[in-house]
């Protein structure tokens, strides 16, 4: 019997927990797409620790992510993003969340890309939109035309989120739905082609 039909019949938390084995699972995209409480939800319902990149960098530099952008601007935060990153891909099997530049910055997405399986959360701009607009943390929203802003960034970023290994649509279901959604992608995994052993932890 082969691995898939092993998994056949079990749970489907069960069945993505067995065919992501031993990786990480990253959650890349927009901002406002939903990485942090879809990210959450997912490890809670694969019993895998859960880490959010943005809160760890909060935590290490004892700032708030604003604070960071205007005491050093944003190559300096990429750097910083890199490195957290880099340490906690280490570290895993965990679910991991990023903010939603890492995956644009060259060298964090090389260290995604062999530190486990990423899922692309992709969301219209209307979705996007209503969700961020609630808020206003987020400094590089922080702009005459937010929602151009925001705009702007999905046309440059969405051809490098396509990178990752999965995409799945971020709509405005249930949140469970979306969780059911990113178990089925991971269970597919088993008996996977390209992904095989991809970011495997020793
Ligand atoms: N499927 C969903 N349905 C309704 N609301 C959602 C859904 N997914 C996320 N949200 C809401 O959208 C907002 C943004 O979600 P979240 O903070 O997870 O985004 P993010 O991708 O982590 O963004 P950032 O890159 O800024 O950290 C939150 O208020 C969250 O509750
Ligand atoms: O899209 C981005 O570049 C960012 C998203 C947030 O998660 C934070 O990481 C920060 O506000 C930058
Ligand atoms: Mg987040």
């Amino acid at each position: 019997m082969n691995e898939v039909a092993s998994l056949a019949g079990q749970p489907l938390s069960e069945q993505a927990r067995q065919a992501l084995g031993k990786r990480n699972l990253i959650f890349v995209g927009l901002m406002g797409a939903g990485k942090s409480v879809i990210g959450r939800l997912v490890a809670q319902t694969l019993s895998i620790p859960f880490i959010d990149t943005d809160a760890e960098i909060e935590k290490v530099s004892r700032m708030s992510i604003s604070e960071l952008f205007a005491a050093y601007g944003e190559t300096e935060f990429r750097a910083l993003e890199t490195r957290v990153i880099e340490r906690l891909l280490k570290q895993g099997p965990r679910v991991v969340s990023t903010g939603g530049g890492a995956f644009i910055n060259e060298a964090t997405r090389a260290q995604i890309k062999l530190g486990g399986v990423s899922i692309w959360l992709k969301a219209d701009l209307d979705v996007l939109w209503d969700r961020v607009s609630r808020r206003d943390h987020r400094p590089l929203l922080k702009t005459e035309n937010p929602r151009q802003t925001l705009e702007n960034l999905m046309i440059q970023r969405y051809p490098v989120y396509a990178e990752a290994d999965m995409t799945i649509l971020s709509e405005n279901v249930r949140k469970e739905v979306m969780v059911d959604e990113v178990l089925k992608a991971l269970a597919g995994l088993s008996g996977e082609g390209d992904l095989a052993g991809k970011g495997e932890l020793k």
